[in-house]
Parts: structure tokens; sequence; C-alpha cells
């Protein structure tokens, strides 16, 4: 972390992922493409001008997986720094409302999982760190650097209620 200054830092991309809970299942892709392509997550992707963050994520699920999520809470956000420039500041939300069946998309695959069986091992390397925080409704922020997949460093905080909407 030291030699990141993160009260300058800003984002190339904004982003978003969502994670649709019901029960004792948790809705997750295999993505097809795009940053990340191969491994397991939330159905999300990057904000549009213009866009709200909550926009956002209804969209992409709907692009993705093809359902209607409502009730979006808004639990966490991530600051992704990656040694060759690139950043994303993601917003992570979660919900137990959504409408219609999950579909195979051109980008991505739907995936039900019991929250006790995340396949971790398919995943980013920081989603173990912070998608049990997700399932038990804790908000967070948190930065990271990576080189390529692979993790460098991290600092996470918990927070007393959910970050706030961007600012930059
Ligand atoms: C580094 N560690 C990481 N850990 C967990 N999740 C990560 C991540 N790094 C990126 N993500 C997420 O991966 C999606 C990519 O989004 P994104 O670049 O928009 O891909 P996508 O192919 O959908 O692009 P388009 O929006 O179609 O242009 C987006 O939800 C973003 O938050």
């Amino acid at each position: 972390m030291a030699d990141i200054d993160w009260s300058r830092w800003t984002p190339v991309d904004r982003a978003t992922l969502v994670f649709v809970l019901s029960g004792d299942d948790i809705l997750l892709i295999e993505k097809k493409r795009g940053l990340g392509g191969g491994k397991v997550n939330g159905p999300g992707g990057k904000v549009d001008p213009g866009e709200s963050v909550e926009q956002c994520a209804i969209r992409e699920c709907k692009e993705e997986l093809g359902i209607d999520v409502s009730e979006l809470e808004q639990l966490g956000e991530h600051r992704f720094q990656f040694v060759d420039g690139y950043s994303i500041h993601c917003w992570v939300f979660r919900t137990s409302k959504w409408g219609g069946e999950p579909v195979e998309t051109d980008e991505a695959v739907p995936l039900w999982r019991r929250t006790d069986a995340i396949p971790y091992e398919r995943m980013w390397e920081d989603d173990h760190i912070w998608l049990p925080l997700i399932l038990e409704g804790k908000a967070f922020t948190a930065d990271w650097i990576f080189e390529d997949d692979t993790m460098l460093d991290h600092r996470l905080t918990l927070l007393a209620q959910a970050p706030g909407a961007p600012t930059e």
C-alpha cells in the first residue's frame, strides 16, 4: 500500500457487482469474456456515462442473466488498482428480490451455489476475503493492489453503514 496515495486515487472505470441471495443459495455467474473472463463472479460490469451505480447493477443483471433485480442493498466498495495502471472502482450490492429465471447469455452462465459451498478457487483472489461479509450484510470499503490475477496487497475496513455513492 506504501506507494499509492489513495486520497488522490481516481479510477479508470467504475463498475458494479450484484449478489442475489435466495435462502441458503447464492446466484453467481461463470463470466465468458472481458475482465475476469473464465472466472466465477457475481453479475456486474462497467457503469455507463450518466448512469447511477444502482442503474448499472440492474442493467447488468438483465444483460448478463436476463433477470430483473430490485431492492438492491449497497454494501461494499472496492478500489482495485492494477500495477499496469488500470484501475476500477467497484460497488457491491446484494438483494433477495428478483424476477424471471436466470438464463445463459453471450456474457455469462448462471451458477446457483449454496452459500457454504462458494467456489472461491474459481474466483478472483480477493473474493474469499469480502464475500462472506456480503452474506452477513456487513458494510465495508476495501483497497486492493493486483498484478494481473495476483493480489499483492490489500486493506479492508468495516463500516457502520453502507459506503455512499461514488463522488468521482
Ligand atoms: C481484481 N479483483 C476483482 N475481484 C472481483 N471482481 C472484480 C475484480 N476486478 C474486476 N472485477 C469485476 O469484474 C467485472 C468486470 O467488469 P467489466 O470490465 O465491465 O467487464 P465486462 O466484460 O462486463 O465489460 P463491459 O461492461 O461489457 O464493457 C466488474 O463487475 C468488476 O467489478
